[in-house]
């Protein structure tokens, strides 16, 4: 089986994420998209970081009616901060039978040089890059393949902002994590 890995913070999840991964899915040959929530990116202050089981449990209310997707928290029992080339190693041999690849923003793709081990991400990994806005110079490599997509200038960090400022998110969430984001009290 062949599994697209989409590794986020998701703080929180909203349709910028769950529309790229459907436009992966629907474009590639993927069986499944695996949405891997990080506990905490080696790249971001872990302030307004909410807890990661909130941030696992708003990626299930957002994937349920998915049937190609799944949500991990692999990365919940692993060291932190989260490096991905270490996932990647974890999971390969855990599931031996799948063959994992990765999504990435083209933005990601920037800093991708800065990553640990990205030698051996690229040497062991396909990856499918999406557009993202503001992108400066990409990083060419025959495993890398880009895939056309709309540009969605949608943020987590503009919903945290919203929410806490009072104003109105319907729309950039699915229904359901709008809920529970509002039940819980999330972000205020
Ligand atoms: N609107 C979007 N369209 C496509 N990809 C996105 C979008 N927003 C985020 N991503 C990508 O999804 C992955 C996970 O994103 P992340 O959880 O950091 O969300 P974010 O909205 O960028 O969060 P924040 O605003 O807190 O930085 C990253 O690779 C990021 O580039
Ligand atoms: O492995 C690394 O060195 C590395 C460096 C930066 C980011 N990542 C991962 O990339 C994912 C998305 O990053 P971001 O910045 O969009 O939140 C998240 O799962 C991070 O743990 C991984």
């Amino acid at each position: 089986m062949k599994v697209g890995l989409y590794f986020g913070s998701f703080n929180p999840i909203h349709v910028g994420h769950l529309i790229i991964a459907n436009v992966l899915y629907d474009r590639t040959d993927l069986d499944e998209v695996w949405f891997v929530v990080s506990p905490q990116n080696p790249f971001k202050k872990q302030q307004a970081l909410i807890h990661e089981f909130d941030r696992l449990r708003m990626v299930e209310l957002a994937i349920a009616d998915h049937f190609h997707f799944r949500v991990s928290d692999v990365e919940f029992r692993m060291p932190r901060p989260s490096y991905t080339v270490d996932t990647l190693t974890y999971l390969s041999d855990q599931y031996p039978q799948h063959q994992f690849c990765l999504f990435l923003g083209s933005d990601n793709l920037t800093h991708f040089q800065k990553w640990k081990n990205h030698q051996a991400i690229l040497d062991n990994y396909e990856i499918f890059v999406y557009p993202r806005p503001r992108e400066t110079k990409g990083f060419v490599h025959p495993k890398i393949k880009t895939i056309e997509a709309p540009l969605l200038d949608i943020s987590a960090t503009f919903i945290r902002k919203s929410i806490q400022e009072g104003h109105s998110v319907k729309y950039l969430l699915p229904d359901k994590v709008e809920e529970y984001i509002l039940d819980k009290k999330l972000y205020q």
